[in-house]
């Protein structure tokens, strides 16, 4: 199996700490706590791991504490220079699943320390594997970073994916990524409209493909998934299951699809997959990620229908 490379800008430590229910200036006691390693990339990694297939995990500083947990997970830090400190990332989870994310601002890059995560990027990419590059983009670095790691990647011949938002995911769907993974409010600001129904994710998926991106796989929370890819295009509706967090649901989303794709499936039954992997990050705790054990049935992939109204669904 090709090594999957994954690429985290700005990387984190998730603190989840679970409480009955969240009010606004009360001493709240916390009934369970949990860190886990966090960012979009380091989850895609921590997937992959779990599942066996190798992997390597790209990042400015994530050092410390952050490359022991990753360490523990079986997955090789590789840290770049960045000055300040790994985030950490707090979710309030409430006894009804209800989640407060407080996202910090994490590291911040100079011009030269971008540089030196590209060229890194370049570096570890080889023919014919993967290169994982998600989440946002730090202080300091231009709109453009994720861009800049599509062609850093392809130099090295990989294949590449993206999961980011706004600005960034504009410049890097105008590099032509092999792969994005927007979930559907991604997507409708990405296309600047609203994306109602599931007619209306076809219709920009489409786009996206006609201007260049090979693969697009939209995450539609509780709605599941659907792919457009070169050979067609499916929906997978997913599985109903107890929410517990949906921290790191998209993430495993798309290393579900990967994971499938490089054992030779095809894009339906990768979508099966992935939407398996997502329902059960669901019903994790934290960002804690599914393995193989984890995996919820789900229904199979279908034909669109182009009807499906998404406005109570999507995330
Ligand atoms: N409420 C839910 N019920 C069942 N599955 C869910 C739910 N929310 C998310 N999922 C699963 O997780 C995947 C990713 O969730 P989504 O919210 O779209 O991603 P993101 O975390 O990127 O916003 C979905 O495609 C679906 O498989
Ligand atoms: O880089 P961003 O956009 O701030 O996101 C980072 C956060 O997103 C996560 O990667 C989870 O992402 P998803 O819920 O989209 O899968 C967390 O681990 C992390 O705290």
């Amino acid at each position: 199996m090709t090594t999957i490379v994954t690429v985290t800008p700005n990387p984190s430590i998730d603190r989840t700490v679970e409480i009955d229910e969240l009010t606004r200036g009360a001493v709240l006691r916390a009934t369970a706590h949990r860190v886990d390693p966090g960012g979009k990339g380091v989850n895609v990694s921590r997937v992959l791991a779990r599942f066996g297939h190798p992997t390597l995990a790209v990042m400015p500083g994530g050092t410390g504490e952050l490359a022991d947990l990753l360490r523990a997970a079986g997955i090789p830090p590789v840290s770049t220079p960045a000055r300040g400190v790994t985030r950490v990332n707090t979710a309030l989870v409430e006894a009804d699943g209800t989640t407060t994310k407080v996202n910090e601002p994490g590291v911040e890059l100079a011009d030269h320390e971008v540089d030196a995560l590209v060229d890194t990027v370049a570096a570890h990419a080889a023919p014919a594997a993967w290169v994982v590059t998600a989440g946002s983009v730090p202080r300091g670095a231009p709109d453009d970073l994720h861009a800049r790691l599509v062609l850093a990647a392809r130099r090295g011949q990989a294949r590449v994916a993206v999961d980011t938002s706004g600005p960034a995911l504009a410049a890097a769907v105008a590099a032509g990524p092999d792969l994005v993974k927007p979930n559907v409010a991604e997507l409708a600001e990405l296309v600047g409209h609203p994306l109602p129904r599931l007619a209306d994710v076809l219709a920009a998926a489409a786009d996206l493909r006609a201007g260049g991106v090979g693969t697009v796989l939209v995450s539609m929370g509780a709605a599941g998934a659907l792919v457009a890819a070169a050979e067609g295009v499916w929906h997978c509706a997913g599985a109903p299951v107890t929410v517990r967090s949906t921290v790191g649901a998209g993430d495993s989303t798309l290393a579900g699809y990967l994971i499938a794709r490089t054992s030779g499936a095809s894009p339906a039954d990768a979508l099966v997959h992935a939407v398996a992997c997502g329902a059960a990050a669901v019903g994790l705790p934290g960002t804690a990620v599914p393995g193989p054990a984890d995996l919820p049935p789900v229904t199979p992939a279908t034909a669109p229908e182009e009807s499906l109204d998404l406005t109570g669904e999507a995330a």
